[in-house]
């Protein structure tokens, strides 16, 4: 008996030590699976630089054709874009692209939304004889470019399923026999995929010499690493194939390393020439709100948030986790007096239409879409997305915030975010390739209350740092950010999960939080429910923990778990943190009403600035005293005269970022090697005003700002 005991208490000591070696090969393979992600980046990087030899984010450029000219098509090409697309001046790249494809070569474009993408290949298609092809994954996006386009007087064509037999025909007889005129037709890849009888036409076409260049729109969906993986994309490596003469340019708004490469290889261009632009949107302010957990106080916080933010009926997006959701939350805000509908897959296409049409045209102040409410939203005016749930990665949320603002005027971007979401998330998405990783990617975005939001695009994006100049909550609102120290806590946690799973027993993340909460009653705990959540998901961050899934008949649950780093924690080798807030940061970081609020009490020293002002010098604009990145703080527009720098100033006034303003015209005064002013900001409201009138008196090449004059 004693011998049996023996063995038992060896065999349960054996169990744990295997345990907890499975749990280090574990996390050994997430590191090399990580490793090996950043590997295939790298190397992606590493090819497009040594291809194109263009600036490659990350790589230094090596060789250096200059794209941007001079061209023999320069002049023309310049009198199509003013005469034909009535646009004044090129955008960052575009001339660039333009000539790249010019010149013939395959083009990889990454820019952002709304930065002007579809000019790189529809001008070189008005320039090169022949036919552009241009794939495209949605009908409704094509409609509208084929619409823009022909109002232009250039004559595009579709070829989708619901071109009528005489369309079809003309456009066919165009291809095979270069008869009637058609400057650009739009596919959608199944075309390339399915219709043996249009790749025949093309053939033709291209035989004769009059496929002019072929477009590759929304080309991340080529790859199954990127969020909108779409199956036929990956067949459109034939084209390349069967008309190796004619230049590729394949454009998206994201992706990553990884997608980069996976796309260059799926459409064989490995020697593309690549541009990158950042994938910053200096215009977007992005924040996080702490989301209640009684689903009606969301919906008044969101309401409150429009009403008083966008009282105009200015366009906004509200995005939802599922169908059901997005109408109740469209019937909540309309009982309190917002003009909103749904819209999500399981509506009939008409009435998706409709609702879509009637938001275009500010008839409805605010669609709530699920993600079907996607790729082709092009409305420019968009002043604030609002998540309702948290989305499922990085890329998703860059891509569906940065819906907002594609007119380039300052935009919101709020996330409502509350850890009890992340099972939600993950039992949808840890079926797919790096699935769970993404989606902690963005609740580590979520979680922080420290780092700056966009740092995060930027690092996931692997894109060198650049200043957020403030336009995210957590730079905006220093507010006193406390980090707990919650390790007996973690202990606690680690510890009832591994008695539950001796009694083969599973909790959820909401019934371990339960657990803990009575628990901890008994023994005086301070942290609250929400703390205990906040806590929970930081330890599946951290690895302490892990998510696993069990399927039903009806759904996929998620369990929380011992992770391969618990044990650490059960010996003290790892601290555990959380952060937590002061004052109620979320509630108010960033509100209009806060602005306002800060913005009305500096105005009045606004004035008495003007009156020193005007007392002292002799109306010169001191361009130099401005930095081109104070400049570009205070707007995008350069200002010639005082006059015109009170104007713009008057206008971000009414866009809500008066009180950056009024600390940029603290600094016109001083010199720029002094203290960086931006901390004068985070005094006391009036001391970096006085700062700056005591060194106007000082300073001699000062502005003169007419105190006579109103507020623009
Ligand atoms: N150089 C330019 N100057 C001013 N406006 C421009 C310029 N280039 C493009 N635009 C305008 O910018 C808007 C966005 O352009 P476009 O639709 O090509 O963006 P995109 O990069 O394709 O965005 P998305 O990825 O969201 O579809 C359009 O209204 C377009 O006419």
């Amino acid at each position: 008996m004693e011998t049996e005991e023996l063995v038992m208490e060896e065999l349960l000591s054996v169990e744990a030590e295997i345990q907890d070696v499975q749990d280090q090969i574990k996390t050994l393979f997430d590191r090399q699976e990580k490793l090996e992600e950043r590997q295939s980046e790298l190397r992606a990087l590493l090819e497009a630089c040594k291809a194109s030899g263009s600036p490659v984010q990350g790589c230094p450029s090596t060789t250096s054709e200059n794209w941007s000219g001079p061209f023999q098509w320069d002049s023309e090409a310049d009198d199509v874009r003013l005469n034909v697309f009535g646009i004044p001046s090129y955008r960052a790249n575009q001339r660039e692209i333009i000539n790249a494809v010019m010149s013939g070569k395959d083009v990889l474009v990454i820019m952002a939304a709304g930065g002007g993408k579809s000019l790189c290949y529809q001008l070189p298609a008005i320039l090169r004889d022949g036919v552009a092809l241009v794939v495209s994954p949605l009908l409704s996006l094509i409609q509208d470019q084929v619409m823009g386009l022909t109002a232009l007087g250039i004559p595009a064509f579709m070829l989708t399923s619901t071109t009528n037999k005489e369309v079809e025909k003309f456009i066919y007889k165009a291809l095979e026999k270069g008869e009637g005129e058609l400057k650009v037709l739009y596919v959608t890849p199944e075309k390339i995929s399915k219709s043996k009888r249009f790749m025949s036409k093309l053939e033709k076409c291209n035989h004769q010499g009059r496929l002019s260049l072929i477009a590759i729109d929304e080309a991340h969906c080529c790859s199954q690493w990127g969020h909108d993986f779409r199956p036929d994309y990956k067949s459109l490596g034939i084209l390349k194939t069967q008309f190796p003469g004619v230049p590729i340019v394949a454009l998206t708004a994201t992706a990553t390393g990884k997608v980069q490469y996976d796309l260059m290889e799926m459409l064989h261009i490995p020697k593309c020439v690549k541009f990158v632009s950042t994938v910053n949107r200096p215009n977007l302010f992005y924040k996080v709100r702490e989301k209640p957990s009684v689903g009606k106080e969301v919906i008044d916080e969101i309401a409150e948030f429009i009403l008083e933010s966008y009282s105009n009926h200015e366009s906004g997006i509200v995005y939802c986790f599922s169908r059901k959701e997005c109408e109740q939350v469209s019937a909540e805000l309309r009982t309190r007096g917002i003009s909103a509908d749904y819209y999500h897959a399981d509506m009939d296409p008409g009435a998706r239409e409709k609702v879509h049409t009637r938001w275009s045209k500010n008839k409805l102040q605010v669609i709530v879409g699920t993600v079907a409410f996607g790729m082709g939203i092009n409305k420019p005016d968009v002043r604030f997305v609002i998540h309702h749930s948290l989305s499922k990665s990085m890329e998703t949320y860059y891509q569906e915030s940065g819906r907002a603002g594609r007119d380039g005027l300052p935009s919101e971007c709020v996330l409502f975010f509350r850890p009890a979401d992340v099972p939600r998330q993950s039992s949808m998405v840890f079926y797919e390739n790096s699935g769970l990783q993404n989606l902690y990617d963005i609740v580590r975005y979520c979680q922080t209350k420290r780092q700056c939001r966009r740092a995060a695009f930027f690092k996931h994006f692997s894109e060198a740092l650049q200043d957020c100049n403030g336009m995210c909550d957590n730079c905006a609102f220093s507010n006193e950010i406390i980090e707990l120290d919650v390790s007996n806590y973690a202990v606690a946690i680690v510890s009832l999960l591994k008695d539950v799973l001796e009694n083969d027993q599973r909790l959820t993340m909401l019934q371990l939080v339960d657990k803990m909460k009575s628990k901890h009653k008994q023994l005086g705990s301070t942290l609250k429910k929400e703390q205990l959540e906040q806590l929970v998901v930081q330890l599946l961050l951290d690895r302490v923990l892990k998510e696993e899934f069990q399927h039903t008949a009806y759904a996929t649950n998620a369990y929380v778990t011992v992770g391969p780093l618990a044990n650490q924690v059960l010996q003290g080798k790892k601290a555990v943190k959380i952060e937590t807030c002061n004052k109620e940061k979320s509630k108010t970081a960033g509100d209009v009403k806060t602005v306002k609020h800060r913005l009305s009490g500096l105005e009045s020293k606004l004035d008495e600035l003007r009156k020193e002002l005007s007392s002292n010098h002799g109306g010169i604009f001191p361009h130099s005293v401005l930095s081109s990145q104070q400049m570009s703080m205070i707007s995008t527009e350069k200002p010639n005269s005082m006059e015109e720098l009170e104007k713009i100033i008057g206008k971000l006034k009414a866009e809500k970022y008066g009180d950056r303003i009024l600390e940029e015209i603290g600094k016109f005064a001083g010199s720029e090697d002094e203290l960086p002013e931006i901390e004068a900001s985070k005094e006391e409201e009036g001391s970096s005003d006085k700062r700056a009138s005591k060194r106007l008196k000082t300073r001699k090449n000062v502005v003169l700002i007419d105190s006579g004059d109103e507020e623009p």
